[in-house]
């Protein structure tokens, strides 16, 4: 199978700056890579840790910014470690070709690590060009095997019993950096909690659809690092542990007087610094029919005027999803949540009809079929115990307000998305 041209990004600690420096130049001149990412050190008197630099590139490489990474740090054990906390993320460590043969084409591992002190530059040289031949064959025998080990990550990061229910919380800005480091030392399942920010700089201004980064890391970090007094970038976000942002909410956008524009530059941000952007969007007028019937028998008129209000809210969705989707890597994971505005803060949610057809028409949509990362769609305004199972399946989850401030019932609704049975009072 014929390589294609590879988005890769190269990462070192202190003990790997010469050879990563040597392999940065050979995949920027190589004929089968489109564009390297330096993620540092630039030099060895920079002394961040490893796991930092090995959870970038990996947060990259998950989120399909690039396609594979090559770390280098002394030995090239502990960037293969860190880099294999990443869900998504295939690591391994290999100094000799057969190795590095069998990552690609019996693991599909998209990291590469290597170590300054264990093998000569040359030969590390030699296996990263190699390397860069190897395409993985999703129709091989080994692609079922690799499938298991994406099968035991999804398991064991599940919340709950035998249905999965992937959670994520989203605390203010000062609690962000003790909420990770909660999460972090709690106990399996707590411990694969994602953490999201409620915000991020709009930092930067470039279409990753059409730009290429260039070796040397002029233009990327210098947008993120920029003068953006008082605002908090995508990459000090992604610094501290954020896996998720949330971006466009309808009182940023109505406070804030926030555009789609706005919200566009923060998604390229968030997605630059290997982090999934959460986009917020929905129709701000709540249409007469869009009530939660709940209890009330639904007429064939009013199952009529339901579909039109769907398709109107669905229109003004798909102009904010547009302007956002259209400006990121088609590979890029996304999460689009459908809040209407007039149901934010509401006492009941819009009716199940309502959201199922908005979210099966912007789910059709041609901005959101032509994307190979996923998009999800998950459901947020008034969303309370009992709306996940109105909702039969068209939605990949709920987006919490009020009714996760109540331990009880977030429990409550976490069960009824896993499926499990309900043991509380
Ligand atoms: O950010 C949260 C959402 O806007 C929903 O809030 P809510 O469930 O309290 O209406």
């Amino acid at each position: 199978m014929a390589a294609p041209k590879w988005k890769i990004a190269i990462g070192c600690d202190d003990a790997g700056v010469s050879y990563k420096t040597a392999l940065l130049a050979d995949l920027s001149s190589s004929p089968l890579v489109e564009s390297v990412t330096d993620l540092g050190a630039a030099s060895s008197t920079d002394k961040t840790a490893y796991p930092h630099v090995a959870a970038r590139a990996a947060k990259l490489v998950a989120s399909g910014t690039v396609d594979r990474a090559l770390l280098i740090c002394g030995t090239g054990l502990g960037v293969a470690i860190a880099a294999n906390k990443i869900k998504g993320v295939r690591a391994v460590t290999a100094h000799d070709s057969f190795s590095v043969e069998r990552a690609v084409l019996s693991n599909n591992a998209q990291v590469l690590c290597m170590g300054e002190r264990v093998v000569g530059l040359e030969l590390a040289r030699r296996l990263a060009r190699e390397w860069l031949g190897y395409v993985f064959d999703e129709g091989s025998a080994s692609a079922a095997k690799v499938k298991v080990i994406g099968e035991y990550e999804a398991g064991e990061g599940g919340l709950v019993g035998e249905g999965e229910a992937y959670t994520f919380f989203i605390p203010s800005f000062l609690s962000l950096p003790s909420a990770v480091t909660t999460v972090a030392s709690a106990p399996a399942p707590a411990n694969s909690l994602l953490i999201g920010a409620q915000n991020c700089a709009p930092t930067g201004d470039d279409d990753t659809t059409t730009s290429s980064s260039s070796a040397g890391g002029e233009g990327e970090e210098s947008q993120d690092l920029g003068p953006y007094t008082g605002e908090i970038s995508a990459y000090s976000l992604a610094e501290v542990g954020c896996a998720i942002v949330e971006i466009g909410h309808a009182e940023r956008r109505r406070l804030f007087g926030e555009t789609d524009e706005d919200v566009r530059r923060k998604a390229v941000a968030v997605v630059r610094n290997g982090m999934v952007p959460l986009v917020c969007v929905g129709e701000v007028d709540r249409p007469p029919a869009a009530e939660d019937h709940t209890g009330t028998s639904t007429g064939e008129d009013e199952k009529g005027e339901e579909g039109g209000a769907a398709a109107a809210a669905a229109a003004a969705v798909l102009r904010q999803v547009n302007a956002v989707l259209s400006h990121l890597p088609p590979n890029a994971d996304v999460i689009l949540a459908y809040e209407p505005v007039w149901a934010i803060g509401a006492p009941a949610p819009a009716s199940a009809e309502h959201v199922v057809g908005v979210v099966k028409l912007v789910r059709g949509s041609g901005v959101v079929q032509g994307r190979s990362g996923r998009t999800r769609i998950v459901y947020g305004g008034a969303a309370g115990p009992g709306l996940w199972g109105k909702l039969g399946g068209e939605v990949d989850g709920l987006f919490l307000g009020r009714f996760a401030h109540r331990p009880e019932q977030f429990v409550k609704m976490v069960c009824e998305v896993a499926g499990v049975e309900w043991v509380g009072e």
